[in-house]
C-alpha cells in the first residue's frame, strides 16, 4: 500500500485496517456524523453509519464462503460486466467478476465541502484470472462520496477495440429495521419482468409493500425513488444516474433457508434495490468510451 495514500488517509481521520475478507484490506472512515467501512476486496462499500443510527447498509454474520467465487451478501457489491448467471458458460460465476477481486486505493482526500473522497479500481490486467473470464481490456473505478449520506460514482471505460456488452449492478443491500414494514415508493406504471414468476412480465401498481420474496428487474425505471421503513422511522431517498433498470430482491424465508451464504432469518432485515441495467435496457460501451452509473443515499426521518 503506497505510503503517502496512507498518510492521507490518516490526515483525514481514516485508517486502513488489515481486515479478515479475504486478507484484503479495509478502510474504515471515522467522522463526527458518520462511519463508514470499504472492502478492497470486491471494491465493496460494506458500511455506512449516520451518528447515532443503525447501518444504513445490511451487515450479514456469514461472510459467505471463503472460495474464489464466494458470494457476500451485505453492503453494496458490483456485478459487472454481466447481471445474474453468465450468457454462455454456467462455469462463470452470477453477477459478473468485479465483485471477486482486490481493488487498489488509489485517491484519498476531501471535495470542497468537506465530504470525503475514496477512489478505488481494478483494471483488465490486474488478474490472469479476469482476462480469462472477460476478452475485453477495461478500467474501472469507484468514486465514494460520504457525508450527508453516501453516493457512489461506479464508471467503465472500454480500453479494448471492440464495442463491450454490458450488463450491471450496484447491489445495494439496504439495512431495514424489518422488510414486513417496509415499502419501495417511487415505481408505481413501471413494467417489471418478475423472476419469482416464471420470468412472466407486469406492471407495478402503487408502492412495493411488503418488501419479501421479491426477484424483480423493473426497466426503464425512474431515476428517484424511496425506501420507507417504518420499523427504524426513517426513508432512504435513492438517486441514480446512467442506470434504465431498478432491481428489487428479498429472498423470503424460504429460499434464504435453503442459502449456507447467509443466515436463516437475514431476509428480515434487508431489502435489496438495486442500480442497474438489466435484460432489455443491457447496452454496448464502445472502444475508448466509458460509462458511468452512480447511486446517492441520503436518510430522512419519518413519523412511525
Ligand atoms: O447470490 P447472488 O449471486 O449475490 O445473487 C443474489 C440475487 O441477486 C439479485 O440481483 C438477482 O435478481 C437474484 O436472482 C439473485 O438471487
Amino acid at each position: 500500500m503506497n505510503a503517502q495514500l496512507i498518510q492521507e488517509l490518516e490526515a483525514l481521520g481514516g485508517e486502513i485496517l488489515p481486515s479478515s475478507l479475504r486478507d484484503c484490506d479495509e478502510i474504515i472512515i471515522d467522522q463526527p456524523s458518520y462511519k463508514a467501512r470499504i472492502a478492497l476486496w470486491g471494491g465493496h462499500l460494506v458500511s455506512f453509519v449516520p451518528s447515532g443510527q443503525a447501518d444504513l447498509l445490511f451487515q450479514s454474520a456469514n461472510e459467505g464462503a471463503q472460495t474464489r467465487f464466494g458470494r457476500r451478501h451485505f453492503g453494496v457489491p458490483v456485478c459487472w460486466p454481466w447481471f445474474g448467471a453468465h450468457r454462455d458458460d454456467e462455469h462463470f460465476p452470477a453477477h459478473g467478476l468485479a465483485r471477486y477481486f482486490r481493488w487498489d486505493l488509489v485517491e484519498v482526500g476531501r471535495f470542497k465541502n468537506g465530504d470525503v473522497k475514496i477512489v478505488i479500481r481494478l483494471a483488465s490486467e490486474d488478474h490472469p484470472l479476469i482476462e480469462e473470464m472477460w476478452p475485453y481490456a477495461f478500467e474501472l473505478r469507484q468514486v465514494f462520496r460520504l457525508g450527508d449520506g453516501f453516493s457512489i460514482n461506479f464508471s467503465a471505460a472500454n480500453l479494448s477495440e471492440e464495442s463491450m456488452p454490458i450488463s450491471e449492478a450496484m447491489h445495494t443491500y439496504f439495512h431495514v429495521g424489518s422488510n414486513q414494514a417496509s415499502s419501495v415508493v417511487g415505481l408505481d406504471g413501471i413494467r417489471y419482468v418478475d423472476k419469482f414468476n416464471e420470468g412472466k412480465e407486469f406492471t407495478q401498481e402503487g408502492s412495493v409493500a411488503p418488501c419479501e420474496e421479491l426477484d424483480r428487474v423493473y426497466l426503464d425505471a425512474p431515476n428517484q425513488l424511496e425506501l420507507v421503513d417504518s420499523a427504524f422511522s426513517r426513508k432512504l431517498v435513492i438517486e441514480t444516474e446512467g442506470s434504465c433498470s431498478t432491481v428489487l430482491w428479498n429472498p423470503g424465508a424460504a429460499l434464504a433457508a435453503l442459502r449456507t451464504d447467509m443466515e436463516d432469518d437475514d431476509y428480515q432485515h434487508f431489502v435489496c434495490v438495486e442500480t442497474a441495467n438489466a435484460l432489455g435496457n443491457s447496452y454496448k460501451i464502445k472502444p475508448g468510451e466509458m460509462h458511468q452509473l452512480r447511486v446517492s443515499v441520503k436518510v430522512e426521518a419519518i413519523e412511525s
